[in-house]
């Protein structure tokens, strides 16, 4: 699959949203990062907000639940409209059932892990997702340092997915940029959220090209690539 760049609207500006999505013509999805001030110490936006992006724009909605109790949110955020919604692994209660529920209902299904939260225990259950998303931040703010130190995490899921043969993608969000956007491909990610590096970019959807190059060229030198 050819690396997607996913900007994320928690770094563009929230009065004028709907043209915020707009400058992003081009980009694979749209990143919405959706926090309630309870899992995250952030409170953003919701669904009468998503159900308006969607409206506002053609690019899919990527919806990035930062939240607690996903069980009984995430399927109102398919209702309005978002293409693929991601809930934490440590904030579901019962993430196989939520994952069935998000499918079922037409978006693609996504759980993401935290920094500390390791993949090996979800080994099992990644046949019921259609996306990982590797946390390469604390989970709250944009703007915030890349976490090298989550690379092996990378790595690991990558190989994962090799052994079992999977159509998942794995998706990295938290400081994703120019400077480190390489260093993701290379370990095995293929879905690339960037909030700062893209709406913090004189022209957005030239970072948006800008980025997806970097990672193409990267990927194609990737070991974990080169062995499919
Ligand atoms: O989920 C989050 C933060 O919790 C991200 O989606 C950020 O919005 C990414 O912003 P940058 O680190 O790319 O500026």
């Amino acid at each position: 699959m050819a690396a997607q760049i996913n900007p994320s609207i928690l770094s563009a500006d929230f009065a004028r949203l709907a043209d915020e999505a707009r400058a992003v013509q081009g980009a694979d999805w749209l990143h919405v990062d959706v926090m309630d001030n309870h899992f995250v110490p952030n409170l953003t936006l919701g669904v009468p907000v998503v159900e308006s992006l969607a409206r506002a724009t053609d690019t899919p909605l990527d919806c990035h639940l930062m939240m607690e109790d996903p069980d009984r949110w995430a399927p109102q955020y398919v209702e309005a409209g978002a293409g693929s919604v991601t809930f934490h692994a440590e904030a579901a209660a019962a993430p196989v059932r939520l994952a069935r529920e998000i499918r079922a209902k037409g978006a693609r299904a996504s759980m993401a892990l935290k920094p500390a939260t390791p993949v090996e225990p979800y080994e099992d259950l990644l046949p019921e997702l259609d996306m990982l998303l590797i946390m390469t931040v604390e989970p709250g703010f944009g703007g915030q340092a890349f976490l090298d130190i989550m690379l092996p995490k990378i790595r690991r899921t990558r190989e994962l997915i090799s052994k079992h043969g999977l159509d998942l993608w794995l998706q990295v969000d938290g400081g994703v940029s120019a400077g480190t956007i390489e260093r993701c491909a290379e370990a095995g990610a293929d879905v690339f959220v960037a909030g700062s590096a893209v709406y913090g970019a004189d022209d957005p959807a030239e970072a948006v090209r800008a980025l997806r190059t970097q990672a193409e060229s990267a990927t194609a030198g990737a070991a974990w690539a080169c062995a499919h």
